[in-house]
Order: C-alpha cells, then structure tokens, then sequence
C-alpha cells in the first residue's frame, strides 16, 4: 500500500539563512499513529506545517494521500487535519460556529450530526454556544481539535498536543486518539514527552538538528537500542569496586551499597553468571537483585549525544 503522506528530500532553508531541515525522507503508513520525537527547534513544526502547506519547503517533495501539497494543494489540504499548538483567532465566535465554518473551508457539506459527535467526544457540547474566548485554556485546546476534525480528515497531526495540558485532557486527547485510529484514522503527532511516544506511537522518528536521525517501530527500536542493568544489593557495602571485578561494565552507588552491571539486550551471552560467579569468588554477597530495562527515554537521549558527538 502506498504511504499516506510520503515525503521525499524535504530541505527548509528560513530568510534568515537557517537549514531547519536537511534532506528529510519520511513515509508514513496509512493508520499508524507516529510520534516525531526532538528537542527544541529539532524541525518538528517547520516540518508539520509544510506538510500542511503553512510553510513553502526550500526543495523536495510531499505527497498527502498521493497528492502533491503544492501542485494539488486543496485535494491535498482536504486530507489533513492540523492540530496547531495555539488558537489563534475567532475569538468572538462560538464553538459551534467556528467547527461549522472549518468544515465548510474545505467544501464538505454540512454535516450537523457528525459535528455533534465531534463535540460530543471532546466534552465540548455544553458550550456549543459559548464564545471561544470566554472558554478556559483547556477547552480552547478542545476546540482547535474540534476544528481540526470538522472536515473528517484522513491524517490528523497533533503538534505538541499535550504541553501545558491538565492530565484530564491528556486523557481525552489519547481516547480520542486511540478511537480515531480504529475508524482508520492516521495520527502522526509531535512530543517531547517520551512517555507518549512510548504509550502512544506505533512507529517513532527521531528529529535533531533538521535531520532524521531515525525511523523504527517502537518495539524494535526499544528491543535494539534497548539497555538492561541488573542491579545488586549488597549485605556489606565496599569503598570502591575491586581489582577482580574491573574488567565488568559495574557502578558502584555513592553509599557503596548497590552495584549496577549494565548490558546488551541483544548480546549472545548477558554474562551474568560469569559475573555472580565471580562476586562470589570476590566474597562479594548480595541480598538481593533484580533487572530492568532502559525507558525510550534514555534511548532518546543516548541518541540525540550520538549525534551531538558524531558532529563534534
Ligand atoms: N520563521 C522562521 N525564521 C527563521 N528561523 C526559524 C523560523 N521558524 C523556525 N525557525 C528556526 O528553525 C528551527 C526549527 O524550528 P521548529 O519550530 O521547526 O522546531 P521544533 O522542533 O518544532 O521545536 P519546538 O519543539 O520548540 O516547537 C529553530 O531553530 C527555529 O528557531
């Protein structure tokens, strides 16, 4: 199946000079909820709003639904719902008018039930008739998804959809989310909350500095660049790791009471029971032990210094 956006050498160049991206090749699956991961000023929004014809790229290409976005860029606008990180007008309208009038942007006919159950879903029929700028923040946020969605779009993008939000929206945001992908809905969302992409994604990019330094499906990528440490607490604590240990990846806690042997999830051998054989030939006890696995965060992080040394 063809992607449902496909972008091919994607470079944004600002008036003032700054690359923001460099080449960028991405394909997204029809129905997949991808998250784009980054820092700061990684590129995550310049590159959403070309996709969604906000920005002109510098060069390169994007495909919504198998249509150009600047060639075909009403069809393509049709597809895709944008989710922007603020609101930025129609303050003085209501809520129901404002939903009605998105729709309405890009010709679909109006449709009052199915604009019912977008409010509806988003707790937002009650104030059908309020005025948006009487709304509190957290509402104003429900309604620029609202609006995102009046026109049932094919390909939503949420960018940074859940900074400053209370955990109640958060909530909301992800059920909707979740209902939107099971009616085929493609989701790609931008985040710096790890803890989302983990929940949420099916697949995960990861932008630095207007590169895609990675695209992989979130169980590989935390299979692969996955860590597990096996930490050891011990019954008498040591001043420093001994001599006969200190060919072992080991770290010794500041109050010297747990060591923590770090390795590979993928490597052959974990060369745990050479190390407990050779704690117990060291008269090194433990009471007890357990293992865990590294969080998408400290891949994240490890990635993004990766990158920061390979510049370097
Ligand atoms: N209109 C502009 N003119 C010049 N530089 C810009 C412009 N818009 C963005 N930039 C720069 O491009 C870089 C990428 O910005 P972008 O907003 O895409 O990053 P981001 O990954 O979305 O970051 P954030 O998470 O902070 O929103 C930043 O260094 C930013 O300062």
């Amino acid at each position: 199946m063809p992607p449902v956006i496909d972008v091919r050498n994607l470079t944004k160049t600002y008036a003032s000079g700054y690359q923001a991206l460099k080449g960028i090749d991405l394909q997204i699956r029809r129905g997949e909820i991808f998250a784009l991961l980054g820092p700061n000023g990684a590129g995550k929004t310049t590159l959403i709003s070309i996709i969604c014809g906000i920005v002109n790229a510098s060069s390169g290409t994007v495909l919504a639904d198998g249509h150009d976005i600047v060639h075909e860029y009403r069809l393509a606008r049709s597809k895709i719902g944008l989710v922007p990180q603020e609101l930025s007008t129609d303050a003085f309208e209501s809520v129901w008018a404002t939903v009605k009038f998105s729709r309405g942007l890009f010709g679909k006919a109006p449709d009052p039930a199915y604009l019912e159950k977008v409010l509806r879903d988003l707790s937002l029929w009650d104030k059908k008739d309020s005025k948006i700028m009487a709304l509190s923040g957290g509402m104003k946020r429900r309604v620029l998804i609202a609006k995102a969605l009046a026109h049932e779009p094919q390909i939503l993008f949420l960018d940074e959809p859940t900074a400053g939000v209370d955990v109640e929206l958060r909530h909301d945001m992800w059920q909707m989310v979740r209902r939107l992908r099971e009616n085929g809905t493609t989701v790609i969302l931008t985040t710096h909350y790890i803890e989302e992409a983990e929940d949420m994604a099916d697949r995960i990019g990861v932008i630095n500095h207007g590169e895609l330094i990675l695209v992989e499906d979130k169980a590989t990528l935390m299979r692969k660049l996955g860590k597990k440490q096996l930490t050891l607490q011990l019954q008498s604590h040591l001043d420093k790791i001994p001599e006969g240990l200190s060919d072992y990846p080991l770290e010794l806690s500041e109050d010297g009471t747990t060591l923590v042997y770090t390795f590979d999830v993928q490597a052959q051998e974990t060369g745990i029971a050479a190390l407990l054989r050779r704690l117990h030939e060291q008269g090194i006890d433990f009471r007890d032990l357990h293992s865990s696995e590294s969080s998408l965060e400290e891949i994240f992080v490890s990635l993004v210094r990766q990158g920061r040394e390979a510049r370097a």
